[in-house]
């Protein structure tokens, strides 16, 4: 059961215009002023036979995505994008077909900080593009927002895998199940649980802004595996346990305050277990450290989040916890050139607006 190593997930908004001025379908990159663009005929001729349900990219269309992509010179301070937009171009020429479209996308997430910013990514892409076929339906949610219905909302999901097997290599599956559905999710191979938590949960993100890939991250702990199999066995069947127990604190009824700061006291302990398991998979930093040592000094529990290696931090803000202690560790992980922030967990899931224009 992986839920525990994972990020709280936040919105991605993402701007899908169908044109049909333009014989090309443009990808438009917000942050980075990135505009990347291929004519139809190219699209078409690269991928001869495309399945319309969700499929994963064969070798052969990885092959004519790393030509496309290739052509673009993206620039090398860029160069992660590259499996952002191969992954676009696989969602793209699925779903949407070889209509152009016009696709901006803009985001409030730090990219490759741990935070999912590749599956929120792979989500509003194919939630936005499934959108504009005739086969989906939607409930009105608030405010011209509309959510999916159960079938299409899986179906969504299914394709954002698919495009986070791209951006990722061997993702389980969860941070796009995450972003998709929202709320808090219990995750084992094959198996899903939705959950409400009976303690609302409020953590404090730190951004050590150290970059790092969690494509080359999870292939680093699988050669740890291979490596060490039986100490390796162990440190998972740990954090399944680990996760379980999460699990039951989080679904247990809460009848008063005292017993929100009992489980609040529980989850710190188990993050800090769940830390030194991350430790030992190979996936900590020095930054990670110096994020840990600080808040321990004003007693609060820390782990890394995502896949680790850099990225970002969660630190468990307890309900009774004064705002001047948040105040005293926000500044002293800002004096070490850090970025925090608070975010609560389990947040809503995938939502299109068609009123929604840059
Ligand atoms: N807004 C975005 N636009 C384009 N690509 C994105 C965007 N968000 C994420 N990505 C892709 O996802 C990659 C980061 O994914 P990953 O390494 O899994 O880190 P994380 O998911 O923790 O942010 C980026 O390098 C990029 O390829
Ligand atoms: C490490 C992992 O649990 C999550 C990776 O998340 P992120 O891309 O680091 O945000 C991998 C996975 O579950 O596929
Ligand atoms: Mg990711």
């Amino acid at each position: 059961m992986l839920w525990f190593m994972d990020p709280p997930l936040l919105p991605l908004p993402l701007t899908y215009t169908p044109t049909f001025l333009s014989a090309s379908p443009l990808l438009q990159l917000k942050e980075t002023a990135l505009e990347f663009s291929w004519p139809i005929t190219r699209i078409r001729a690269s991928f001869p036979q495309l399945s319309s349900t969700p499929t994963s990219c064969s070798v052969e269309n990885a092959k004519a995505i790393a030509a496309l992509v290739q052509d673009l010179n993206i620039p090398e301070a860029n160069f992660g994008l590259a499996s952002g937009v191969s992954a676009f171009l696989w969602l793209y020429s699925s779903i949407q077909g070889f209509k152009p479209a016009t696709v901006l996308v803009t985001s409030e997430l730090p990219l490759g900080s741990g935070l999912g910013s590749s599956a929120s990514f792979c989500v509003a892409l194919a939630a936005a593009l499934l959108a504009y076929t005739d086969s989906v339906s939607f409930h009105v949610n608030h405010q011209g927002w509309l959510s999916f219905g159960e079938k299409d909302l899986e179906l969504v999901n299914q394709w954002a895998f698919e495009g986070e097997k791209i951006i990722h290599g061997k993702p389980s599956g969860i941070d796009n199940t995450v972003s998709a559905y929202g709320n808090i999710i219990s995750f084992k191979l094959g198996s899903l649980t939705h959950m409400k938590s009976s303690v609302p949960l409020k953590m404090l993100i730190t951004n050590t802004k150290v970059g790092r890939n969690t494509k080359a991250l999870v292939a680093g702990v699988g050669e740890r595996m291979l490596r060490h199999p039986d100490i390796m066995a162990f440190v998972f069947s740990a954090v399944d346990s680990l996760s379980n127990e999460l699990t039951s604190i989080l679904k247990s009824p809460t009848p008063d305050e005292l017993s929100v700061t009992e489980k609040e006291q529980k989850i710190e302990e188990l993050m800090e277990m769940n830390e030194g398991l991350l430790q030992s998979m190979g996936v900590s930093h020095a930054t990670i450290q110096t994020v840990l040592q600080t808040t321990l000094k004003y007693k609060l529990a820390s782990k890394l989040t995502g896949a680790g290696g850099g990225g970002c931090v969660l630190t468990l803000l307890p309900t009774l916890l004064s705002g001047t202690v948040v105040d005293k560790v926000v500044a002293e992980l800002e004096s070490c050139g850090f970025q925090c922030f608070i975010a609560g967990i389990g947040g809503g899931g995938v939502e299109i607006n068609f009123g929604v224009s840059s």
